[in-house]
């Protein structure tokens, strides 16, 4: 049976690519996932088996990374043309090239305080949440005598783009991990936080207050703490809540580490100083942990902020 070839493309997809501007210390994001697919003169490798006409779909990758810091990304419009025209016109057999770019929001994490040297006006000036994603969660439970209510959060997406750090820790033979000294920290935030309300009906919380309250002061901290360890930051999050919002006496939380890995721009003759990086989603650390009022009894069961 005689078959010829459709149409036919190809390129990488979804290139994870964060790049920070640093304008002083305030910084600026652009989070993008850019899957290049290119066409043309394609019919010989289909055929035969020849590359000849082929840009490796690696080198369409290293393109995405080198051009993030080569021209920055002003616009995901304006970057997906810079490429398509780079493809088209740098490469004879490649007729056709489609960018296709996803891009993540980020908004500033705003803070009541201005006393930390981290903070302008009213923003940390490199701690950013995902915006519009988390979902809300609770949990009530009745024995028709006491109530146990558990509120919280996931998918909440957070990340400070300096004034982290990752040094001093075990090293065995098999510990390949550079010491990090400035790196990117960033999270889906877990949280499940138990109210010590259970029977006083005349005294019961003001629910929607505290969840916005709860959720404020996990930012503020999580913005402002100085980080050696996401363990570290976990535990200030976790006692900011505690010790602001009386009605809560534990806290776990689930907390993924989005590694953000530096890309290495030096086969491309490119300085990368801290400002393109690459979004790996899997693996990931995941860092678990309860913070407790003093002298309070566990309750929250330890996979509860994995459902
Ligand atoms: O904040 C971190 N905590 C760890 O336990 C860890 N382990 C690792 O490889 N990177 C990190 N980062």
């Amino acid at each position: 049976m005689p078959t010829i070839l459709g149409q036919n493309q190809y390129g990488k997809a979804e290139n994870r690519v964060v790049k920070i501007t640093r304008d002083g210390d305030t910084h600026h994001i652009k989070d993008l996932n850019v899957s290049v697919a290119l066409s043309g003169d394609m019919d010989d490798v289909h055929y035969s088996g020849s590359n000849a006409n082929v840009l490796p779909t690696d080198t369409t990758k290293n393109t995405v990374f080198a051009f993030a810091k080569e021209y920055g990304i002003e616009s995901a419009e304006q970057f997906g043309i810079h490429l398509a025209r780079h493809f088209v016109s740098s490469q004879e057999p490649i007729h056709r090239a489609r960018i296709r770019i996803e891009e993540y929001a980020w908004e500033r994490i705003a803070t009541s305080d201005g006393n930390s040297r981290f903070i302008g006006a009213d923003e940390v000036k490199h701690s950013f949440a995902r915006k519009g994603q988390e979902t809300r969660v609770s949990q009530i439970t009745y024995d028709g005598e006491n109530w146990e209510v558990i509120s919280g959060l996931k998918d909440l997406t957070v990340m400070n783009s300096t004034n982290s750090e990752f040094w001093g820790y075990v090293k065995d033979k098999y510990t390949t991990l550079k010491e990090a000294y400035d790196r990117i920290l960033a999270t889906d935030v877990s949280a499940r936080w138990r109210y010590n309300w259970t029977s006083d009906e005349q005294r019961m919380p003001n629910w929607e207050k505290s969840y916005e309250q709860a959720r404020k002061h996990m930012l503020q901290a999580f913005a402002e703490t100085y980080s050696l360890s996401l363990q570290q930051t976990l535990y200030q999050m976790g006692s900011r809540i505690i010790n602001s919002r009386s009605e809560i006496d534990e806290i776990r939380f689930s907390l993924p580490n989005n590694h953000h890995f530096l890309v290495d721009l030096e086969p491309f003759g490119l300085k990368n100083d801290n400002e393109v990086y690459f979004a790996a989603d899997r693996p990931y650390g995941l860092i678990e942990a309860t913070v407790l009022r003093d002298g309070v009894e566990p309750k929250i069961p330890v996979d509860m902020t994995n459902l």
